[in-house]
């Protein structure tokens, strides 16, 4: 028996709220396609197609960041991977949010706004307590049924992901079903020989944060991106310079930088460091620099250097895992792409059980014409996944499990 009650189980013509994952690449304030969108249509589809009347719930970015926006690009692209039409109100919960509700047909398919401009989503809370959210005692009422299909937002304990599932008969969608299953086995699987983690992109906190519980399964670490340079940082290196407008290094310093120490001492060996970095020139072209040629933090730095990328290369193709979690630079811009391309090139050339995850950082694949099938899964979660694989539960799922399951 299945794990999970699945959308199969729904009762016929249920009026279905379903939480997916559509947090994506921003560029230009427009979100940008990706698998994402491909992968949750599966579920829309399905549930339309079966008669129910669907109303999605999704987020986008965090407040105060740059990618945080409306839903209403997400809708248009959503709707060209369903093949059907995708309705839009700029409204989560208010009266609007509930007419639109109301007005659903059978087949219909309708996406509320932003899930993160309501005060009740964020932040953390456990399930009782976001089910008593206003949020969610508005909306529960006009559904039967909830389906989760936000797998890679799962380790969040959000009122969209914990609080709909403690109000309403849940249920698990199509992603939710198959990143499950993929990622459990992967967790349980033994490699004979080594086994590496890439760790690199802006979402530091979350992997600093269970690196320790990934010591069992996980050799050594090869680092890049932010969490790259919190590490150098940490071993008294003078980087970690943010973008103008960004701000990823001081917030996820204060939160880190004792377990990144701790790390650092306790499982050295374990750890593999940038030797040069690259950055923009004073002519805009990649500029690179050695680090321990480094006195002072005079730039930003937007990619592993070559000399680091020879380096990784050696250590990914003598291994038998690898699993790559955040991107090594700003591969978006080819200038900064090598240190994550030349990883993936390296994992793709050999025949290693590999995983890619993270919304952003699986869009490098298709993005420099690298073949999916190189790699044994790409997940469209990054910070879930690599919880996963440290064996932890994830809350949205806790939620989600039969009661007869015997925690499987
Ligand atoms: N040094 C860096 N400075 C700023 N952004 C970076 C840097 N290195 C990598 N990135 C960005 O990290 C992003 C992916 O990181 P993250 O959001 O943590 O992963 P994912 O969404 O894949 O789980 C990429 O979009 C890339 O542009
Ligand atoms: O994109 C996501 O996670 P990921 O970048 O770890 O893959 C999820 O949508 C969670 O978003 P959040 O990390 O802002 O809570």
């Amino acid at each position: 028996m299945s794990t999970f009650q699945t959308i199969d189980d729904l009762p016929a013509s249920s009026r279905v709220l379903v939480r997916l994952d559509l947090n994506s690449p921003i560029e230009d304030g427009e979100p940008r396609d990706n698998r994402r969108f491909e992968r949750h249509a599966r579920t829309v589809r399905e549930l339309a197609d079966a008669g129910h009347r669907v109303a999605l719930l999704a987020h986008q970015g965090r407040p105060g960041r740059d990618d945080f926006t409306s839903l209403s690009g997400h809708a248009a692209i959503l709707a060209d991977h369903v093949g059907r039409e995708v309705g839009f109100v700029a409204d989560t919960y208010g009266e609007e949010a509930l007419a639109a509700i109301e007005a659903l047909e059978a087949g219909d398919v309708l996406l509320l706004e932003n899930t993160r401009m309501c005060d009740d989503e964020l932040p953390e809370a456990s399930p009782t307590e976001k089910a008593d959210t206003e949020f969610v005692r508005t909306l529960a009422p006009r559904f039967d049924a909830y389906v989760n299909d936000a797998y890679s937002a799962a380790h969040r304990k959000h009122a969209s992901l914990v609080g709909f599932p403690v109000a309403l008969p849940a249920y698990a969608g199509r992603v939710m079903e198959t990143e499950y299953e993929a990622n459990t086995a992967i967790a349980r699987k033994e490699f004979d020989g080594p086994v590496t983690m890439v760790v690199g992109g802006t979402k530091a906190t979350d992997v600093i944060g269970v690196m320790d519980a990934l010591g069992d399964r996980v050799d050594r670490f090869l680092l890049g991106g932010v969490a790259g340079e919190l590490f150098l940082r940490a071993a008294g290196h003078p980087v970690g310079r943010d973008l103008e407008g960004m701000d990823l290094f001081d917030e996820q310093w204060e939160a880190t930088h004792d377990t990144v120490e701790a790390i650092l001492e306790e499982r050295g060996d374990a750890i593999r460091l940038a030797i040069d970095l690259a950055y923009e020139g004073a002519d805009g072209d990649r500029a690179e620099v050695r680090v321990a040629d480094l006195d002072e933090k005079t730039d930003a730095y937007l990619d592993v250097g070559s000399d680091t990328v020879a380096d990784y290369g050696p250590l990914i193709r003598e291994s038998d895992a690898v699993f790559v979690k955040g991107a090594l630079g700003v591969f978006e811009d080819e200038r900064f792409a090598d240190g994550t391309v030349g990883v993936l090139e390296a994992i793709a050339e050999t025949d290693c059980f590999s995983v890619v995850g993270g919304g952003d950082t699986s869009r490098a694949i298709e993005l420099y014409g690298l073949d999916e099938a190189d790699f044994s899964h790409v997940s469209i979660a990054g910070g879930a996944y690599i919880r996963a694989l440290t064996g932890e539960p994830l809350p949205a799922i806790e939620l989600l499990r039969r009661a007869d399951d015997g925690g499987a």
